[in-house]
């Protein structure tokens, strides 16, 4: 589905991203994992030709489905970019621009991508703003800023999914979110993940997400791959002391927990 080898991003011929090679299979759902300034969003921003123009790709290959990326036109890359391989940011200044209605963002993607007639456009909007457990017709006349963070999530989740691309990219979906408005956004796009089997490429730096939804992980530090494999694998029996340090920094659910008091509590349960 998407093989990327030996992809070098430099700014002024300072190595950002370094020679790494990760591959995402078809149905998969991949985990990017590090911290902060670790090269995740600039290699997954390389994949829809979305660097900014101060950085360069000096080395390496991103073929997506038997296709190198970095050697297609501006515009076949702008035609896959939605309908093949979609992009869910971290919040609305990511997915949605705040100048425009939900709608007319929903309406934008459709005419660039299908040939459906206005009247097509708006119930197919609507249905996929419905299946993400949205009230479409509302939601379709409001500007990203009138939603909350998780109408805005579901909404990036449902136009990210309305074609039906094959790869879904989401860098940090939840980071803004509360904890439990975070879990129910990602088990919507696991939902509907399953319902399409397209690959997801899970970017975030934290490693209990990593743990609970994706079948492989890839962890970066400072541009470079330094682990790959399978969760259970990686996050239990870590061979890189980068992956040890990120693991020991996952904070406990809960700090410290009263012994006494847990004692008490099951003496009562009981
Ligand atoms: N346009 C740019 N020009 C120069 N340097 C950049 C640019 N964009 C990112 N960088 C640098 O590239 C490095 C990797 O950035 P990147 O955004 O990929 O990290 P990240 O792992 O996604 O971090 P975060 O989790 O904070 O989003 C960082 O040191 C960052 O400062």
């Amino acid at each position: 589905m998407l093989n990327i080898s030996g992809l070098t991003i430099e700014h002024k011929s300072t190595p950002l991203v370094k020679n790494i090679t990760l591959a995402v299979g078809k149905g998969e759902w991949h985990a990017i994992a590090g911290e902060s300034g670790s090269g995740k969003s600039l290699s997954s921003l390389a994949i829809g030709g979305l660097l900014s123009e101060t950085l360069t790709v000096t080395g390496g290959a991103i073929h997506f489905q038997g296709v190198n990326l970095l050697s297609v036109s501006k515009s076949s890359l702008r035609k896959i970019r939605g309908k093949e391989i979609s992009y869910i940011f971290q919040d609305y200044q990511g997915s949605f621009t705040p100048f425009l209605t939900i709608g007319t963002q929903f309406d934008e993607m459709l005419r660039e991508h299908t040939v459906l007639l206005k009247k097509e456009r708006y119930s197919l909007a609507v249905a996929a703003l419905e299946e993400v457990g949205l009230s479409g017709q509302e939601v379709f006349h409001r500007y990203s800023f009138q939603l909350s963070g998780g109408q805005v999530q579901r909404a990036a989740i449902a136009l990210g999914m309305i074609l039906k691309p094959k790869l879904i990219i989401a860098d940090e979906p939840t980071t803004a979110l509360d904890s439990v408005t975070a879990a129910s956004i990602l088990t919507l796009l696991k939902q509907q993940q399953k319902k399409t089997n397209c690959s997801v490429m899970f970017i975030t730096h934290d490693l209990r997400l990593v743990k609970k939804y994706s079948n492989f992980v890839t962890i970066m530090q400072n541009g470079e791959v330094v682990e790959q494999g399978k969760p259970g694998d990686v996050l239990t029996r870590p061979k890189h002391d980068y992956t040890k340090h990120l693991i020991s920094a996952i904070p406990p659910l809960i700090p410290n927990p009263p012994r006494r008091l847990t004692v008490e509590h099951a003496a009562e349960v009981r």
